[in-house]
């Protein structure tokens, strides 16, 4: 049995800095890179290069991106719970980087989709799902069983709403019925404004922590707040020079969790968050 098991997405993240839209026909030089990514994928890789030993459950497509990811996965320290799926593509998501710094993504989520409840096993401490877990049927369904089994197993359980865009589109009212049991939530300032309808985001963490025994909300450059009963407490980001925030909250998310496991002290998981987001953030990539 695994101690601490995260579940989510594993996909190749492909990365276009572009230097002017193309013309529609026309051919445009631009740098593009690709690497392993997937919102959960991250946070398991961030856990095992902290020291905590992690395994990430998913599920690839029968191509050679789906054998690199894996390969990668293992290569971090994570032990792979990957199952994969004949006749389907690994999940690919293209962000589209303007000179700016502006982003713009699309996602194939691709064998990701496929996650059933049996690809999932039941750690005996922690099980970390990510938000897009709970978006489609198939993996929600995968995320609920995993949740229910992790708590009646004794197990703490944490849970990020991955984005406002999904979040919106399933339902907030859904997903707060989903995570009711869970043992903490790691919303950004966004995520959670658009769960509790509170615009400031010390409201919005005490809201969440009257339904949880702590949230977490991270505030991009402004650092990251710990609520839990009546205590509220807020550490501000590193001041680093920022070249790429792709993956700050998951290695936040990662960094948290890698200390709040080992001894349950809110303020230097909070730290420790800042701190694995601050290296994230002075890189490019997620990793
Ligand atoms: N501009 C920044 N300067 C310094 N630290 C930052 C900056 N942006 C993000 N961070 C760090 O990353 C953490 C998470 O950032 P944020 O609140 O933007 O989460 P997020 O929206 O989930 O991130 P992402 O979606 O990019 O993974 C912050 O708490 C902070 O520590």
């Amino acid at each position: 049995m695994p101690d601490v098991v995260v579940v989510g997405d594993l996909a190749t993240d492909v990365v276009v800095l572009l230097d002017g839209a193309p013309a529609p026909g026309s051919d445009r030089p631009a740098a593009i890179r690709s690497h392993g990514g997937g919102a959960g994928a991250n946070v398991a890789v961030h856990l095992a290069r902290l020291g905590t030993p992690v395994t990430f459950a998913a599920c690839v497509g029968d191509d050679a991106a789906g054998t690199g990811l894996v390969a990668e996965l293992a290569a971090a320290g994570v032990t792979p719970a990957v199952r994969t799926v004949a006749g389907a593509a690994s999940g690919t998501i293209v962000s589209l980087v303007e000179p700016g710094g502006q982003r713009s993504m699309l996602a194939d989520r691709g064998a990701n989709l496929a996650l059933g409840a049996a690809d999932v096993p039941v750690p005996r401490r922690h099980l970390h799902l990510s938000g897009y877990t709970l978006f489609a049927p198939g993996p929600r369904a995968a995320g609920l069983a995993a949740l229910a089994a992790a708590r009646a197993a004794g197990c703490t359980v944490s849970v990020d709403p991955a984005s406002t865009g999904p979040l919106a589109a399933r339902g907030v009212d859904r997903w707060l019925a989903d995570t009711a049991a869970a043992t903490l939530v790691l919303p950004n300032a966004d995520e959670a404004r658009l769960l509790t309808g509170c615009a400031d985001p010390a409201t919005a963490a005490r809201a969440l922590a009257a339904r949880h025994a702590g949230a977490v909300v991270t505030l991009g450059a402004d650092g990251a707040l710990w609520a839990a009963g009546d205590v509220l407490v807020h550490r501000p980001a590193h001041a680093v020079e920022v070249v790429d925030t792709t993956g700050a909250g998951d290695a936040f998310t990662a960094g948290f969790l890698s200390v709040w496991l080992a001894d349950r002290n809110p303020v230097r998981a909070l730290e420790a968050g800042l701190t694995q987001a601050a290296v994230v953030v002075a890189r490019p990539g997620a990793r």
